[in-house]
């Protein structure tokens, strides 16, 4: 096996488009290694107002700050759609608590009124729960999602270009409702969760397509690309986003892109972390088919990840409503009694 890795690279996608318009060799080429070898990387470039980052890291914490009754007031257990408010302690990742309490957002739509038996996964469609005393969490968190919707679409086309791909391989299962994920996350320090250990959040892999972390300064993250036994750490990096690859593009690319497997470390005692990760992913009934690979990089592909505890699904709407009912078990006895025994 090759030498094990111990960073991961930064690419600036400022400089992605040669003037002609089109992506720059060097640039997808970056690219394909980070992908491919690491399933993780960290990009600068990627547009925003200047402090935008910063503005929302702080007014995440503001709200974090309110009294329990008042984040309780979101709690996601009220929500078919898993939105709104998780307490500390009760999000579980590989059996275990977290030690972080959060808001998950998404498109703010109607619930369906009519939902085949076959689809449960478009219950997930539906309203968020936004604090009505605090107004300023809903504004930036939702200009947020807006702002990585279109740097999720900009490295979903640079990613199939990089794979030899038309650019908008994968536009058409992202038109008309894509169904986006966005959270808003607090890890408290150790101890607080006693139940959580050291896990600020337990080893996993991302459900959809590409997520996009903004995360504040005081660290954490750690990955674990494939084959290798040793965990990097993903270095806070002011004006930078973390880039990962979730479990659809390893399935639609037998492997040959890696949905890599991360956690976090929960902040040390008496210290507070916060992040905001967003997931952009494809509408609810979307199906990925396989892609058709250079041989050369068919040649690379290592296969989709048999874990028998997380199978992977070319549904994407299975796939995120899976990782919804094992995460919050409690909302999920609520409102799918009919999924989860
Ligand atoms: O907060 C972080 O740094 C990562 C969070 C994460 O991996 C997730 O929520 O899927
Ligand atoms: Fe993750």
């Amino acid at each position: 096996m090759s030498t094990a890795r111990t960073s991961i690279p930064v690419l600036d996608l400022s400089t992605a488009r040669g003037a002609d318009g089109g992506f720059r060799p060097e640039f997808l080429d970056a690219l394909r290694d980070a992908t491919h070898s690491v399933g993780f990387f960290q990009i600068v470039g990627y547009g925003g107002r200047p402090g935008q980052d910063q503005e929302l890291l702080d007014t995440v914490a503001e709200f974090f700050r309110l009294p329990l009754d008042e984040r309780l007031a979101l709690d996601n257990r009220t929500s078919a759609q898993f939105r709104g408010y998780t307490r500390l302690g009760t999000e579980v990742t590989r059996g275990r608590a977290d030690a972080r309490e959060q808001i998950d957002y998404g498109p703010e739509r109607a619930p369906l009124e009519q939902v085949p038996a076959d689809q449960p996964y478009l219950r997930l469609q539906g309203p968020n729960q936004w604090p009505a005393g605090f107004p300023a969490l809903e504004k930036a968190a939702m200009e947020w999602a807006e702002l990585m919707s279109a740097v999720g679409a900009e490295l979903l086309s640079a990613i199939s270009a990089s794979l030899g791909l038309p650019e908008d391989h994968f536009a058409e299962p992202f038109a008309g409702t894509p169904a986006w994920m966005g959270k808003l996350v607090h890890y408290v320090g150790t101890g607080v969760v006693p139940e959580a250990g050291q896990q600020g959040v337990g080893l996993h892999a991302d459900y959809g397509f590409v997520t996009l972390l903004l995360q504040d300064g005081v660290g954490g993250l750690e990955v674990q690309p494939y084959g290798q036994e040793e965990w990097i750490d993903v270095p806070p990096t002011p004006g930078a986003l973390v880039v990962n690859l979730g479990e659809m593009l390893e399935v639609a690319t037998d492997g040959y892109l890696m949905a890599t497997i991360h956690r976090v470390i929960a902040p040390a005692a008496g210290v507070d972390r916060y992040s905001v990760p967003f997931f952009w992913s494809p509408r609810l009934d979307a199906v990925i088919d396989k892609v058709e690979l250079p041989a050369d990089l068919a040649a690379q592909a290592r296969g989709v990840s048999d874990d028998p505890d997380n199978p992977m699904l070319s549904s994407y709407g299975e796939n995120v409503l899976k990782g919804w009912l094992r995460a919050h078990p409690q909302t999920a006895r609520l409102h799918y009694p009919d999924l989860v025994g």
